[in-house]
């Protein structure tokens, strides 16, 4: 998937912390010891944790679509969309945690002796490889690390914990510590990846919260792209009234994805918009309606009652509205995410979350840290400023990226 290298690419930072940190840890009291070159890494290894990559070449480029939250197809007429709504999504998703390749398999494999031809004419195919044994103090450094890479102590834990069952006193190499680890770390995420869900109901309405400048404007300009792409009608309300600048942007991305941005003067009520705007998207026959709100954080008591008085007047016109309610973080905040995720939850009625910044940070394990923490679904990952930097989250890439594992 060609998304795979950007995110790799984007996650440069996290990925060379994490990746400079392991091989740290193991030239750090490790032996070198000859492994034939070419071989054995690579067989066991392949059937579980280099999938991505066995994917990732033959099929031909199908990017546009991926990176559009699960948009239902449109064969029939109005019913079709049903098979993307949450209970479906829900009882396709529980996916069954891969079960890692165990490291059994593959570390005595890369210790093999010469072989026999290469002992018989004295040229030795074998390289030298540093591993280290799995011991207290290994682990007690793959915390520390994981912990320095914003994963967060009970998940840092958590994770050495399932890397040491099994393998305690086994010799690993560095690939195969970021392999393992990869692994531990698509497990933990794995239950949380879920695409924005899509329903029967028109408009769907979903709320987008979050701090100034988590990247609430810039992931509702994406997301109405995205959707408007995939042939859905999409309307925009730009709910943080009191920002005239983050009302303009809006415009721009809006402009941009050739999709109607209702707006309000300057410190007028929000709510009043969003009446507004959910009467328009109704009129209008949108599928979808988006909702930008403020985020000052400052006064919580004002913005509690700023998002509950838009989802009271919203429900007068849909009972069930809002569907959605996003919570945009940014990975650069590291930790301080987990914060606003609570206070977010008193705050409304978070239903997913969105990560953005992950390119250019090296907190990327924070995304790690939530999944294990609030288990909450993450929708969609940002990697950038421009239209198509969103992209559903999927947490193979996102450990590989993340580890520094090589995908070929
Ligand atoms: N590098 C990078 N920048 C991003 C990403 N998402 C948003 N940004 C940038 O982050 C900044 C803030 O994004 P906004 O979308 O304005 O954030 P906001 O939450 O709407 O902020 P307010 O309008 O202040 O409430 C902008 O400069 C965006 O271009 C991303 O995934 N990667």
């Amino acid at each position: 998937m060609a998304f795979f290298s950007k995110l790799k690419d984007r996650l440069f930072k996290s990925s060379s912390k994490l990746e400079e940190g392991l091989d740290a840890i193991i030239e750090d009291g490790g032996e070198e010891v000859m492994a034939e070159a070419p071989s054995p890494e690579k067989t066991p290894s392949t059937p579980t944790e280099d999938a991505p990559a066995a994917t990732a070449t033959p099929p031909a480029p199908e990017p546009e679509l991926e990176s559009v939250p699960e948009p239902a197809p449109e064969p029939a007429a109005q019913e079709p969309e049903v098979e993307v709504s949450t209970p479906d999504v829900a009882e396709e998703t529980p996916v069954s945690a891969p079960e890692p390749a165990s490291l059994e398999e593959v570390a005595p494999a890369s210790e093999a002796k010469p072989g026999f031809l290469a002992r018989l004419t004295g040229r030795s195919s074998a390289q030298p490889v540093v591993k280290r044994v799995l011991d207290d103090d290994m682990l007690e450094q793959l915390e520390e690390l994981l912990i320095a890479s914003d994963m967060g102590v009970d998940t840092a834990l958590r994770v050495t914990a399932n890397i040491a069952e099994g393998r305690f006193g086994k010799r690993l190499s560095t690939q195969e510590i970021k392999q393992i680890l990869a692994t531990e770390i698509a497990r933990v995420m794995e239950p949380v990846a879920k695409p924005l869900p899509l329903y029967p109901t028109t408009p769907q309405v979903v709320l987008v919260v979050g701090v100034n400048g988590s990247g609430k404007t810039t992931t509702i300009g994406k997301l109405a792209s995205q959707f408007k792409s995939a042939g859905k009608k999409v309307v925009i309300a730009a709910g943080d009234t009191f920002r005239a600048a983050a009302v303009e942007q809006l415009q721009v991305w809006g402009d941009r994805a050739g999709v109607p941005v209702l707006t309000a003067p300057e410190g007028s009520d929000p709510a009043s918009l969003a009446f507004d705007a959910m009467t328009k998207a109704q009129e209008d026959g949108a599928d979808l309606l988006l909702i930008d709100t403020a985020g000052r954080l400052q006064n919580r008591a004002d913005l509690m009652e700023e998002l509950s008085k838009i989802v009271r007047v919203i429900r007068k016109k849909d009972e069930t509205a809002p569907h959605n309610t996003l919570l945009v973080l940014d990975a650069t905040t590291g930790q301080n995410a987990v914060n606003q995720v609570e206070t977010f939850q008193k705050l409304a009625d978070v239903s997913g979350l969105v990560m953005t910044k992950l390119d250019g940070t090296a907190k990327g394990g924070i995304l790690v840290s939530l999944a294990d923490k609030f288990g909450l679904p993450i929708h969609a990952i940002g990697v950038g400023e421009q239209i198509d930097d969103l992209a559903p989250f999927d947490p193979e890439e996102f450990a590989a990226a993340l580890t520094g594992v090589k995908q070929d």
